[in-house]
């Protein structure tokens, strides 16, 4: 579903290119449920928006079901990006001044009347429990619940590749595990492939598959080398 060759990022800090990610090769199936770990400011967020297309790589090639993505201009983008990729965000960026429903509403792609919209969108909250939600503003809402409603946005469109962000990393522990079984289930049930960059071990211990991902600059200080920059940290048959 996603390949990704000879990948280079670098960002500009005081005037001088710092690298930041260097991937020489790296596969997910289609399907397949992926954590990824690694230090703070290793580059997780940065991978997950260079294969979202929020950030163009300096170099090198992303595939997503063969078609090249590198290629694609910024206009191209927001259209595939809407149809193909969902994304889930630690701290939800619901619009405050929406309801829940509306929230999801706004993220539709595709013609529909208005009943069929809504009885989609009812259908979607009720997977999550939150049915009797759909009118609530985000501030009337617990954080758990924000969440849940951010996850139908990215869901409702029934992209194929679905990204989290920390989507566990402002919530308690029990809300936290939640969230991740919520994940895991919707992606599960719909085939969505789900990458979930995550500080939460517990959470991460869940998945079948977990990454790695090195600082490729605190790497180089202690060992003079470049070392590959995503290591595979466990993975079990599912
Ligand atoms: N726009 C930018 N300009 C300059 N440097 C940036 C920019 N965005 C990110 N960086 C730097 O790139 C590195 C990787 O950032 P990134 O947010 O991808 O790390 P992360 O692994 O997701 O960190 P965290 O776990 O703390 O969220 C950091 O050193 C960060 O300061």
């Amino acid at each position: 579903m996603l390949h990704i060759r000879a990948l280079e990022k670098q960002f500009k800090v005081d005037g001088r290119a710092v690298p930041i990610l260097n991937i020489p090769e790296w596969r997910v199936a289609k399907g397949e449920k992926l954590a990824i770990t690694g230090p703070s400011g290793s580059g997780k967020s940065t991978l997950l928006h260079l294969v979202s297309g929020i950030l163009r790589p300096d170099r090198g090639e992303i595939y997503m079901e063969g078609q090249p993505l590198h290629d694609l201009k910024e206009s191209e983008w927001d259209a595939f990006r809407a149809h193909n990729i969902g994304y889930v965000l630690q701290d939800f960026h619901l619009i405050p001044s929406l309801t829940a429903r509306q929230n999801v509403e706004i993220a539709m792609t595709g013609r529909m009347p208005s009943k069929v919209k809504k009885a989609k969108v009812d259908g979607w909250l009720e997977r999550v429990g939150l049915q009797d939600r759909g009118s609530h503003l985000p501030s009337q809402l617990s954080r758990g619940q924000q969440q849940r409603v951010a996850i139908v946005r990215a869901l409702v469109n029934e992209p194929p590749l679905l990204l989290a962000d920390e989507p566990t990393g402002s919530l308690d522990w029990e809300t936290a595990d939640e969230i991740a079984s919520l994940l895991l289930d919707l992606s599960s049930s719909g085939a969505h492939t789900l990458i979930v960059v995550t500080h939460d071990l517990n959470m991460a211990n869940r998945f079948p598959k977990c990454l790695h991902i090195h600082d490729i600059n605190r790497m180089r200080e202690a060992t003079g080398s470049m070392p590959a920059k995503l290591e595979m940290h466990k993975e079990v048959s599912v």
